[in-house]
């Protein structure tokens, strides 16, 4: 008995032993695989991987590892090889389709940007793009932030995340499927919030778990842009040229465009818009608190454009918008909050190393923005210096909005919107710092409990050389 239970042992042990060995060895063809650590299987380095950092600089799992294989590296997370690259981002996004196909961690992610690429670009194009940004929205949002930021005035403090989620979720309701939160009295914006603090919680769904109300909210959303669709359907006389109502035209021609498709595709950029401008935004408030000089200096560029205005009663035009030097850039350049994930089609060679056929790259933006080498300190806020870089390098060594055929949809929107939020904020309105929100970087930029501020209108525009008082 007892020799079979020792071979029985002795079988197992030698087992994960070749397993870890395999594991740890990824076949590769013959060639060489770059240098890294493929940690222990099942789950590599996965919980590595997602420890928060609580700074602006380069994520410590990519610092690290460059720091100690140099720009390229091999990982694995869950459960998947995984090539980070530092020096060839511009190029992968460039190889969609040829070297590369679309593939994310969360199949959530990959069926959303799969179906919108594939189906719907052109209509997100048209109402988020700069044509009708220019001829429609560009007011419309002026409008809105005036509103919003008068309203901030009441509160003795403003969780700005939170707070611009809600506004921007009502705009982005509105436009997308014609949701009027004021009519309704409620925002979609505690639904979202509950759903994105699930999407990070531990998989198992039962009652007064996160991943529970996770569940429940998104089937809320769903259910809510679904009854909308079969409203108007039962009366097309309330269709109101909203995005739904372009593509339930498309519907009618498209067999592959489903209720449900359409139903999760605004789902999904409803949740595109309710957390990446939103902590755009309030990284920026909290970068100007710290910076009173680029405050003040942004101050005066954007006093300057009312000051040279003609009817100052007027809104913001595409000219004006076009003129704000102070870009999003800098802030999304710092946040690097977005990570890029792309499968390789094809074994792909690079500086004497291969990065095999079904590998993962990892494309980590803030590894490319904050290299010193492209942008001299780079963890020093300067908002003007982009303008300096001119185009060409600005286009090659910014990712923050991903690259070639798949590049951000609401890129332009997310960029007037923005604009528009600190044109307004820092010639009409001051604010103080109630309670600081520390940074928390995930694979999403968060502000611990939160940043809160306390808003006051400004009593009238300084004179043309007065001191900007914070
Ligand atoms: C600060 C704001 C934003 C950032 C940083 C951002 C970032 C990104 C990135 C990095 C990608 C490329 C993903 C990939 O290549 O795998 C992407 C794709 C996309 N984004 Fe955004 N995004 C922002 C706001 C928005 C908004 C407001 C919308 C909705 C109007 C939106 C809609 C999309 C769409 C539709 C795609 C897929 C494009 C395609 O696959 O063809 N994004 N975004």
């Amino acid at each position: 008995m007892w020799p079979m239970g020792i071979s029985a042992i002795a079988f197992v042990m030698i087992y994960i032993v070749h397993w870890s060995y395999k594991w740890r060895n990824p076949p590769s063809n013959g060639s060489r695989l770059h240098p890294g650590s493929m940690g222990l299987p099942p789950i590599g380095e996965t919980i590595q991987f997602f420890i928060p950092s609580k700074s602006l600089d380069m994520p410590p799992f990519v610092k690290n590892r460059i720091k100690k294989y140099g720009p390229m590296f091999k990982t694995s997370l869950a459960g998947r090889p995984v090539s980070s690259d530092a020096d060839f981002k511009y190029f992968i996004l460039q190889q969609e389709g040829k070297l590369v196909e679309l593939w994310y961690l969360d199949s959530f992610a990959e069926v959303f940007l799969g179906y919108i690429h594939k189906h719907l670009k052109k209509l997100i194009s048209e109402h988020f793009g700069p044509k009708n940004l220019k001829g429609k929205l560009l007011p419309k949002l002026e409008d809105m932030v005036n509103r919003a930021l008068h309203d901030w005035t009441m509160y003795e403090s403003v969780d700005v995340k939170h707070a611009c989620s809600t506004i921007i979720l009502d705009f982005t309701s509105k436009l997308l499927f014609g949701y009027e939160a004021e009519k309704r009295g409620e925002s979609l914006s505690e639904t979202f919030a509950s759903f994105i603090q699930g999407l990070f919680s531990f998989p198992l769904n039962i009652p007064g778990t996160a991943c529970h109300r996770r569940v429940q909210n998104q089937k809320k959303i769903l259910k809510t842009i679904r009854e909308t669709m079969e409203e108007r359907r039962a009366s097309p006389a309330k269709s109101s040229e909203d995005f739904l109502d372009h593509v339930m035209e498309d519907m009618k021609a498209q067999n592959s465009l489903t209720d449900d498709l359409v139903t999760f595709v605004i789902f999904a950029l409803l949740l595109a818009t309710s957390e990446t401008i939103p902590s755009t935004l309030t990284l920026a408030i909290k970068l100007l608190t710290k910076h009173p000089l680029v405050m003040q200096e942004l101050a005066k560029e954007n006093e300057e454009i009312i000051r040279s205005r003609e009817n100052k009663e007027t809104s913001i035009t595409w000219k004006e918008y076009k003129s704000m030097t102070f870009t999003m850039h800098v802030i999304l350049r710092m946040s690097g909050s977005v990570g890029i994930l792309r499968r390789t089609i094809e074994d792909i060679y690079v500086n004497g190393y291969t990065i095999p056929k079904g590998w993962t790259i990892m494309i980590v933006p803030s590894s490319l923005h904050l290299k010193p080498e492209k942008y001299k300190d780079p963890l020093t806020f300067n908002p003007w210096r982009s303008k300096d870089l001119g185009p060409n390098v600005r286009a090659k060594n910014f990712i923050s909005f991903g690259g070639g055929m798949r590049s951000c949809g609401g890129a332009e929107f997310s960029k007037v919107l923005v604009a528009v939020f600190l044109h307004v904020f820092v010639t009409k309105y001051r604010w103080t710092n109630v309670k600081e929100g520390e940074i928390v970087r995930t694979s999403m930029l968060g502000f611990g409990a939160g940043h809160y501020i306390k808003v006051s209108k400004q009593p009238e525009m300084k004179p043309e050389n007065g001191d900007y008082h914070l």
